[in-house]
């Protein structure tokens, strides 16, 4: 069993953009679990270009399913996600200025800082998780840092997979066995999407949860078109 986890962080965007509070987050997190969403991920990033700070407190009381907050573990980070308690807290090595997630960890380099911020967030009862590329060393070095789940970083296999190489699943399979293998969980996101979530599924051993926010906004928004042009036209007769 795998579990949708759904990225709001464009519906933040969406909201941060006209300066009200339209869509609103709290709103569409519940409504994502009402439709069967099994959990509610955002990515506060410093600039608080989607997801606020504030918008992580707010949303702890809301969120019924699974809560996690991905993000690099700046102090300002680390500090926050142990006020609000998450149910996960994913680890992503991204730099302040990237677009987006661009980079897994390296396990090995980092792991005496992992190892530290990990167990301080397992003390308080947070599941940990690490956003790694499929490396087999990476996935052994995540092993060492003590945390419960690695997130496979799958943005080189869903842009394979759109020019029809299925070969790019190969090492995700193999990491997702690896990991399995020596006791970790394993969760992947970063650009899956209707088209390459089932093959992605069918190859991964063990695939816990995905984690889905662009694709899954982008193609919302796309479904619902001809049904909101169509409430309008009603409107306008
Ligand atoms: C960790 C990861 O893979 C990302 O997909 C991220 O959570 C998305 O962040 P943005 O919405 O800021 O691109
Ligand atoms: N961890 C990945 C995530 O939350 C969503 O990534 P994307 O679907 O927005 O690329």
């Amino acid at each position: 069993m795998t579990k949708l986890s759904v990225n709001i962080n464009k519906i933040a965007t969406l909201r941060n953009s006209r300066g009200g509070n339209t869509p609103n987050l709290l709103k569409v997190a519940t409504d994502v679990e009402t439709f069967g969403g099994e959990g509610i991920t955002i990515h506060p990033r410093p600039d608080e270009r989607h997801i606020r700070y504030q918008d992580a407190y707010d949303l702890k009381p809301v969120v019924s399913t699974e809560y996690n907050i991905e993000g690099n573990p700046i102090p300002k980070f680390v500090e926050l996600v142990l006020a609000v308690k998450p149910t996960q807290v994913t680890l992503v090595p991204d730099a302040e200025d990237a677009i987006t997630s661009d980079a897994g960890w390296d396990t090995v380099k980092h792991k005496d800082f992992l190892k530290e911020v990990i167990a301080e967030f397992k003390t308080n009862g947070i599941r940990t998780s690490i956003f790694v590329d499929p490396v087999a060393a990476m996935i052994e070095g995540a092993k060492e840092t003590g945390t419960d789940r690695i997130e496979l970083y799958t943005e080189s296999y869903a842009a394979a997979y759109t020019l029809g190489n299925e070969k790019a699943i190969q090492p995700y399979a193999d990491c997702a066995q690896l990991a399995c293998d020596i006791g970790l969980g394993v969760n992947a996101g970063h650009d899956l999407s209707l088209d390459n979530i089932k093959f992605f599924k069918e190859n991964i051993p063990g695939l816990l949860e995905v984690s889905i926010g662009h694709a899954l906004i982008s193609e919302s928004l796309y479904l619902g078109l001809e049904n909101v042009v169509n409430m309008y036209l009603r409107k306008l007769k």
